[in-house]
Order: C-alpha cells, then structure tokens, then sequence
C-alpha cells in the first residue's frame, strides 16, 4: 500500500492581491515544480499549528493561519498526499527563499502559467475562480 503523507501548504496575499507562489527546488521530491510552501503536519501538531511553523523553517517570516481553503488527496506514483491549503496572512518579516530555488508573487489570473505540483491544481482553480 502507498504511504500517505499529511502536508500543508501556505496561501498567502499580499496588499497587491498577489499569490505567493515557490519553486521547488532541483534537489526536492517533485523537482522544479511550483508548489505553496509548506510541510508535513508533525505528530501532535494542529495544521495551523503545522504551517505556522513550516512557513518560519521556510520563509523566515511570520504567518497566521486564518482558515482552511482547499482539502484533497492525490495519489503520486510512490505516494498519497493529503493536501490541505490554508489561507495565511502574513503577520511579521518579508519572505525569503532559503530551501526553495526562488519565490514570486503572482495575481490570480497568472496562476496558471507555472509548472504546479499535480497535487496543488484543484487549489490553483480554485483561487484563479475566486474572483
Ligand atoms: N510543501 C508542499 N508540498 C507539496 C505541495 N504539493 C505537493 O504535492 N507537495 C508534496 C511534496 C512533498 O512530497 C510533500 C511535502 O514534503 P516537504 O518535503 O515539502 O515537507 P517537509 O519540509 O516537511 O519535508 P522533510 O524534508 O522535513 O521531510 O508534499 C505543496 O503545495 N506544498
């Protein structure tokens, strides 16, 4: 049986309505693929708990998690992912890509020029048919 992996993933808008949007970088599982930052949930840890704290390891900046926006599960060929997006607002600091090959900020109808992690466009269509 495929393993499944917790992960949250941080959308976060700017005063521009701009998405933050991270390279993976070429050394990560899913190479060179956009993704919304984040992690996996740790034991014991809430999700807002979890990208609270996936965000500063990250970005060094500081995030709150306001709610949940989009929630699935994706089966890759040697795993299962369950994918929850939270909204965050950005709370403290300006973020920086340390571990991601580089961080852009992007409007909505923009969203859809990237290369996205497969597990991460539901949430893409989502926010592109928000408004
Ligand atoms: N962070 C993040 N991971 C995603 C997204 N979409 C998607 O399929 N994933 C996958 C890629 C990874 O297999 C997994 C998250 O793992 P990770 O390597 O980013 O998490 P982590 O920082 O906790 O990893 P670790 O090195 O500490 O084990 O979820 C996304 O939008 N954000």
């Amino acid at each position: 049986m495929k393993k499944k992996v917790k992960v949250v993933a941080a959308i976060i808008e700017n005063d521009n309505n701009e998405i933050l949007c991270a390279l993976r970088s070429p050394k990560m599982v899913l190479p060179n693929m956009w993704e919304f930052p984040g992690g996996k949930v740790e034991k014991g840890e809430s999700l807002y708990e979890a990208i609270e704290r996936e965000i500063k390891e990250e970005l060094k900046c500081n995030v709150k998690a306001i709610d949940i926006f989009n929630d699935i599960d994706h089966e890759y060929e040697n795993f299962i992912v369950n994918l929850i997006c939270l909204k965050c607002k950005l709370v403290e600091g300006n973020p920086m890509a340390c571990e991601h090959s580089k961080i852009i900020w992007l409007k909505r109808e923009n969203l859809d020029s990237l290369k996205w992690a497969p597990a991460d466009i539901s949430a893409v269509n989502r926010l592109i048919k928000e408004r």
